[in-house]
């Protein structure tokens, strides 16, 4: 079966391939656009990039299963905080999504990105590193590297795959 992935930034391209491992998967990075900014202000925002990338991609690379993943932030009364949401479509089908884990961004960084700019080059720039988006991630710098970005997109990965397959389970149909 193949599960098309709307985006070629490895970390996320692992996570899909740590939930869809056995044999008969095939995993195929596709480009995908997420129809929104490239610094989504809201989970609002960032759930319906992740559902763009996710169904783009399935038609783009004629896979049965798409997968969207998709990076921003939130505002709370407690912080500006990253958010981070996964997609998975099916034809026929609703739009599967699950959320990631969040936490408050510190504010040198909210300040910076409430100012229009955008996290990847911001945390690169804040830790002194190249491509900080495509390997730890700002929650693998802000959790002293327990959790990468890659470990966080796997856990999104997991509450898709179980979901697909429970409605799959309760004999859903696709059409
Ligand atoms: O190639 P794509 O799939 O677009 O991967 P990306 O790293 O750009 O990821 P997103 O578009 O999903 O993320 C939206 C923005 O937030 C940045 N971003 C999101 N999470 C990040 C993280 O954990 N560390 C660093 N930058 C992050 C990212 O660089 C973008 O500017
Ligand atoms: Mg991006």
């Amino acid at each position: 079966m193949r599960v098309a992935v709307g985006s070629k930034n490895p970390a996320k391209i692992n996570a899909v391939k740590a939930a869809f491992m056995d044999d008969p998967y095939e995993i195929v990075p596709v480009d995908a656009e997420s129809g929104v900014s490239e610094q989504p202000m809201s989970d609002e925002e960032t759930i319906k990039g992740a559902v763009n990338r996710a169904i783009q991609a399935a038609e783009r690379a004629g896979a049965d299963i798409g997968i969207g993943l998709e990076g921003g932030v939130q505002q709370t009364p407690y912080g500006l905080m990253l958010c981070n949401w996964g997609a998975l479509a099916v034809k026929g089908m609703d739009p599967i999504i699950a959320g990631g884990a969040r936490i408050p961004l510190p504010d040198e960084i909210a300040r910076q990105l409430l100012l229009g700019a955008e996290l990847g080059p911001v945390m690169d720039e804040y830790a002194k590193k190249q491509n900080v988006r495509k390997n730890e991630g700002a929650i693998g710098i802000f959790t002293n590297g327990q959790i990468n970005r890659s470990d966080m997109f796997t856990h999104v990965m997991k509450l898709l795959a179980g979901q697909y397959e429970y409605q799959m389970g309760q004999g859903k149909k696709t059409v």
